[in-house]
């Protein structure tokens, strides 16, 4: 059976989106992998899976799949792609709509000039439900956040590196490096992303603080490795950063693949993710 899908990005984190409402769309985790797959499928970060929905009150499901095949709870820069996708395929003529994630309800909405906004909703900080296991740690005290030691190895050396643990309905662990450039995101990327006290594994956000309202940003993401960009890594390190008491509301977060801009009014509010989501090519595949 012929696959059709639709190749999207956003800030360079790049999707294969798939109709499952005209379609039958049901993969085994080896096949979400050779969708995902750069040499073997049509290649991608995520996968994201357009379905009718389950709960009232919504226009939309929206399944994740990261690249190693795992279906997740949350994803930014899709939820952009998901907005720009049901519109251009008429699937709604509404410019916001309200969208069923695993993780709860997020509102994408279509700005005048071509971007997207999404209401992600509002983190949730109790180390607990990231999940984190902070059970027996000292955690160290900055402005409202709590920063919490994770040991890890650098070569043979051993290093403690301090994280702020934030869940954007999927779980990140984000330290603050002086140069993003030269962070050691290949080594300590994977180490954080399986680090034992995060039982469904993490994403590992380096942020580095330009200025008060701008950063830059890497994520070694969970299931998928280094993007170019990570919305929900986004929202997380901002929120980090502002409990912190180093960022200020709006921030422009500098990706590898492109600008993303987050706002967060504080504790119980959503955060705002607004950035590009553009279509590259459609095609058909047999799986
Ligand atoms: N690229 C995403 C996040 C995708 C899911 C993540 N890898 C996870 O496993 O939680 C984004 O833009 O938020």
């Amino acid at each position: 059976m012929k696959l059709t899908f639709t190749k999207m990005q956003g800030a360079g984190n790049d999707f294969v989106v798939l109709d499952a409402i005209n379609q039958q769309v049901d993969f085994s985790t080896e096949q979400w992998r050779r969708l995902a797959d750069r040499r073997f499928g049509v290649g991608a970060d995520q996968i994201l899976v357009v379905e009718r929905p389950t709960v009232p009150g919504c226009d939309f499901r929206y399944r994740i799949f990261n690249s190693d095949g795992g279906e997740v709870e949350q994803c930014g820069n899709g939820a952009r792609a998901f907005a720009r996708f049901v519109s251009d395929k008429g699937l709604s003529r509404e410019r916001s709509i309200r969208v069923q994630t695993m993780s709860g309800i997020i509102a994408p909405r279509l700005e005048d000039d071509g971007s997207v906004t999404v209401d992600m909703g509002a983190p949730v900080l109790e180390p607990a439900a990231v999940p984190f296991d902070a059970e027996g740690l000292e955690g160290h005290l900055e402005g409202r956040d709590t920063l919490w030691p994770l040991p890890l190895h650098q070569g043979v050396l051993e290093t403690t590196v301090l994280v702020s643990t934030v869940s954007m309905g999927n779980p990140h662990a984000v330290q603050v490096v002086d140069d993003v450039d030269t962070a050691p995101v290949a080594e300590m990327g994977p180490q954080i992303e399986q680090h034992l006290r995060f039982p469904k594994r993490v994403n590992a956000g380096f942020m580095q603080v330009l200025e008060r309202k701008h950063v830059k940003l890497r994520v070694y993401e969970r299931g998928a490795g280094e993007t170019l960009a990570c919305g929900t890594g986004a929202c997380a390190a901002v929120v980090a950063g502002i409990r912190r008491g180093l960022l200020d509301s709006p921030v422009r977060v500098s990706a590898r693949g492109g600008e993303l801009s987050i706002a967060w009014a504080g504790e119980g509010e959503p955060v705002y993710l607004s950035g590009p989501a553009v279509t590259v090519f459609e095609g058909e595949i047999e799986l």
